[in-house]
């Protein structure tokens, strides 16, 4: 194949049509279900979010041919992956990079693995039990809705704890306001989130009420990937049953749906919306807890970090210090004395979360060392 040719099927022009129908259609049966899957099943590439920043990696990569493929669900054993032609799957081997949902992928003919994409967003968390690694949770998003309920729920330093962890992934976030029906003074929850950040995204919404939810549709276009987080009972279920319509648009066209009258699909974990965008949801993207994210709570808390470069002293608490910039600030009631406090609760917490994976393994050689001695002592008895 000649350069000029080569990844002629990732340049084709050629849309792939995508039947998909304006309304939700109404119970499943098993030959709608199976055509659905013949013909829904091919998206084109900007539909999967493909975009310019994978382009531009796609044109210095040295392979002659390839074809490029999207993560939608990481199973045990294997990658379900969507491509121009359909759903694929790649076998989980030890010999592939770590990858997660919404990775983009470079296959070769035969759909073996040739590259891994650079992500533009990534959120990994720290490995549960005995391992020591990070575990990756989701990739290549373009928004996170950061979920909460406009009642006793509220709670702004939650949402500035999520607001770090968002930051931290690299991914712009929108406070998603849920049961404004039950709300007589919203302005009261809007101007405390406004305090943290004017140019912070804020939308309210009934998440019951699929007319209400269309205040996020500018979120969730063409090839958006959409993600949620937030804390228990917010409404984070119910305002994905929204956004996907009454019965969901999956990706696959495999359509099922519990007692609960939760969505749920056969382990995928990217879903197509009625307007075209991509909404991410897995169980650890809705376990996300803060660990060893410097990065996203200093942003967070931006202006309280070029404060503290005016302080006097490079190392200062922001305690009693002299000329500390920012006791100033809150003597003169620009900043709020809360947001110092949760500023460096979070930076304590993060570092605390960070750090036991390198306690785990200081335990893990303090152990075997002591095993050592018991051993040897044990050893030296019977000698003895
Ligand atoms: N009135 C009203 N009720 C809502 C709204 N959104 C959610 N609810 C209700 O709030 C309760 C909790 O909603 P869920 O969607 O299950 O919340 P969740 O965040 O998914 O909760 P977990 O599954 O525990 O994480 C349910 O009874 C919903 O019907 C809303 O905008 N208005
Ligand atoms: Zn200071």
């Amino acid at each position: 194949m000649t350069k000029s040719n080569r990844f002629a099927s990732i340049r084709s022009t050629k849309k792939t049509v995508i039947t998909q129908p304006a309304k939700p259609e109404p119970a499943v049966g098993h030959s709608v279900e199976k055509e659905a899957v013949e013909h829904s099943n091919k998206l084109s590439l900007s539909q999967m979010g493909w975009r310019v920043h994978f382009q531009h990696q796609l044109a210095g990569l040295d392979f002659s041919e390839g074809r490029v493929a999207r993560i939608s669900a990481h199973h045990r054993g294997q990658y379900d992956l969507l491509s121009e032609l359909g759903e694929t799957s790649l076998a989980v081997k030890s010999d592939l990079p770590p990858m997660t949902v919404g990775d983009w992928l470079l296959l070769d003919e035969q759909g073996n693995f040739l590259h891994l994409f650079e992500r533009d967003s990534l959120f990994s968390r720290k490995a549960a039990g005995s391992k020591l690694e990070r575990q990756l949770i989701a990739s290549n998003l373009d928004w996170v809705f950061i979920v909460s309920s406009l009642n006793h729920d509220f709670n702004i330093n939650r949402i500035e704890r999520y607001l770090a962890l968002v930051n931290d992934a690299k991914v712009t976030p929108v406070v998603v306001l849920t049961k404004q029906d039950l709300c007589d003074d919203i302005s009261a929850y809007t101007e405390q989130l406004r305090a943290l950040d004017s140019n912070l995204l804020i939308e309210t919404v009934n998440g019951l009420d699929g007319d209400s939810v269309q205040a996020l549709k500018s979120y969730c276009g063409n090839g958006k990937t959409v993600a949620l987080i937030g804390s228990s009972g917010v409404g984070k279920s119910t305002l994905v049953n929204s956004l996907l319509g009454q019965v969901e648009q999956s990706t696959s066209g495999v359509r099922t749906d519990d007692s609960k009258g939760r969505h749920t699909t056969t382990g995928r974990s990217l879903h197509l919306m009625p307007t075209g965008g991509l909404l991410l949801d897995t169980p650890g993207m809705r376990e996300l807890q803060l660990a060893d994210c410097e990065d996203g709570v200093n942003d967070t808390f931006s202006e309280l970090v070029s404060l503290a470069e005016q302080c006097r002293f490079g190392d200062c608490q922001h305690q009693q210090e002299p000329g500390c910039a920012v006791q100033d600030a809150i003597s003169s009631g620009s900043m709020s004395e809360r947001r110092l406090v949760s500023y460096q609760k979070l930076l304590r917490e993060q570092a605390l979360n960070g750090a036991s994976i390198a306690e785990k393994r200081a335990q893990g050689r303090s152990q075997s060392k002591l095993y050592k001695r018991i051993q040897e002592s044990s050893r030296s008895n019977k000698r003895g």
